[in-house]
């Protein structure tokens, strides 16, 4: 069977993208509420809470424009071994950004932050979360992976994506759900992921890359096909991935675009 290519959606500003962003993120919500009455749905960190927050933020237009936090489950794809008020917190960040702005009756039905009383020792850390998993996507035993209905990713300026960073041994684990990490090249050190297998195997995966400091990396992850993170995924998951950039991000790269429509 033929490999499947990812989506490259590419805006001329950040309010498009936004809007493009929020339509893909209500089409993955409803799918996922009615496949099993909740949308679960995975978070990153760094630039993207805020694009998010842009997108999902914005006043309903009308009947098929509206999202339902209240049936969202959110994970994070990514988190550093901080506590959640730590400036360095991808909670805190989403938090900040987006949670602290939802009126009261649009609370989601959970968010799963890390439990901080293991922040001392990350793999009981990533134990942890990996158990709040199975608490959710039932039990290792008979699901051999979580599938989330949608992560919603970054892409650092070395092709990192979590916290999976490029020539990493974290990127060969094909048996936990979430791996420590002790040396992240990019502060803090240390962090918990969620791994490769797990990104891979989601309904759907959305990257979200924006400004001209990416560019280089967008070259070498689709022109390129370097082995980075973001190619990874981009080879497993084919066009289950997309990715929303602006036209700064990309420009240079050959790979052809889409049209959102
Ligand atoms: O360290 C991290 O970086 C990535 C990318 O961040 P960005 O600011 O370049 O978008 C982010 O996706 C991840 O969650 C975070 O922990």
């Amino acid at each position: 069977m033929p490999k499947t290519q990812p989506n490259l959606y590419a805006f001329p500003s950040g309010d498009v993208l936004a809007q493009a962003l929020r339509a893909y993120v209500i089409q993955s919500q409803n799918a996922g509420i009615e496949r099993h009455g909740v949308f679960k749905v995975a978070v990153s960190g760094g630039s993207l809470p805020k694009t998010l927050a842009a997108a999902l933020l914005a006043p309903s237009s009308g009947p098929g424009d509206v999202v339902d936090f209240s049936k969202w489950e959110i994970f994070f794809a990514d988190e550093r071994a901080v506590p959640l008020d730590h400036a360095d917190s991808n909670y805190a960040l989403v938090k900040a950004e987006l949670l602290d702005k939802l009126p009261a009756d649009q609370q989601p039905a959970a968010v799963h932050a890390i439990d901080t009383t293991h922040l001392g020792d990350i793999q009981e850390l990533a134990d942890q979360y990996e158990k709040t998993l199975v608490a959710s996507f039932a039990s290792r035993d008979s699901v051999r992976l979580p599938i989330f209905d949608l992560l919603l990713l970054g892409c650092g300026p070395d092709g990192h994506t979590c916290s999976l960073f490029p020539g990493h041994e974290l990127l060969r684990e094909v048996d936990a759900w979430v791996a420590p990490i002790e040396d992240s090249p990019k502060p803090p050190p240390k962090r918990i992921t969620l791994t490769l297998p797990v990104v891979t195997h989601a309904v759907r995966v959305a990257f979200v890359a924006t400004g001209g400091g990416k560019k280089d990396i967008m070259k070498q992850i689709f022109d390129a096909g370097a082995g980075l993170p973001c190619a990874l995924v981009n080879e497993a998951a084919g066009d289950r991935c997309s990715w929303f950039v602006d036209e700064p991000a990309v420009e240079g790269v050959t790979f052809p675009r889409r049209a959102y429509l």
